[in-house]
């Protein structure tokens, strides 16, 4: 990816929700949003709750479909419109080039964490050993137990799962990053090593966009801000 073009360019973005059990009220949780991200910086979307931050995530990564505008991601030295992109382009997407860290781990069940973390690499044909291998070097590194390596992370504790998604994620060195409260659950020493994870990251020339309530990751991480206004009114 060229660091003068940037990773991500959207424009007029919209997504309004219509709550049908709530006589069709209409929020209008995005309203022509205008952003680029480029390779090496680290974006923090700001705005009081109900600004819209984890929609316009969601948007990104394709688990929500925009009403309207532009988010354009470099892909594979070309760029590729997400707005209205087929299933098959949006999975193309995620598995190359954006890495997504929710909240909360989507817990794929009976799979040990070592697998989930290593799947990523498997998956880029590094072979099994070494994958493993890597995956426990990062979950060490993540303070995970090595007790806990070959469990499923169904019965893991908040800060354990929100570790292995983290490890999952920043394993595959995608080069567009979007975090959503990557240290929420998170304790003092884990939450610095997921910071210095999210520095190297971005040294290493990702492009990351991150909701951070924290306000010392915030401090330590963000080198732009970028303001999401708050919603105007619902219409009806
Ligand atoms: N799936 C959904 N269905 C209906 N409304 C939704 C949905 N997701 C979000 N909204 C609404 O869209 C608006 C923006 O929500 P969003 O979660 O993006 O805000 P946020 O800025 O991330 O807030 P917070 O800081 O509290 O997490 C809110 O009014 C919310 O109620």
């Amino acid at each position: 990816m060229r660091a003068d073009e940037p990773a991500l360019r959207i424009r007029s973005l919209r997504k309004t929700f219509t709550l049908h059990l709530r006589g069709g009220v209409r929020i209008d949780a995005l309203r022509g949003v205008d952003l680029d991200l480029f390779p090496a910086e680290s974006v923090v979307l700001r705005g009081p709750s109900g600004a819209g931050k984890s929609t316009l995530m969601r948007c990104i990564y394709g688990n929500y479909a925009a009403d309207g505008g532009s988010i354009r991601v470099a892909h594979d030295g070309t760029s590729v419109e997400l707005v209205g992109a087929a299933p098959r382009q949006v999975h193309d997407l995620r598995r190359r080039t954006l890495g997504y860290v929710s909240q909360f781990l989507r817990v794929i069940p009976r799979v040990p964490a070592i697998d989930i973390v290593a799947e990523p690499l498997l998956a880029r044909g590094i072979a099994a050993a070494d994958a493993r291998r890597r995956a426990a070097a990062l979950l060490e590194r993540l303070n995970i137990p090595s007790r806990l390596f070959d469990l499923p992370p169904a019965t893991f504790s908040g800060g354990e799962q929100q570790r292995v998604n983290i490890a999952h994620v920043f394993i595959a060195r995608y080069p567009i990053l979007l975090l959503d409260e990557p240290t929420a659950s998170l304790d003092d020493a884990n939450r610095g090593v997921v910071v210095e994870l999210i520095q190297e990251a971005r040294r290493d020339g990702a492009a990351i966009l991150a909701i951070l309530h924290d306000a010392a990751a915030r401090e330590a991480l963000a080198t732009r801000i970028f303001d999401l206004a708050p919603r105007l009114a619902e219409v009806a």
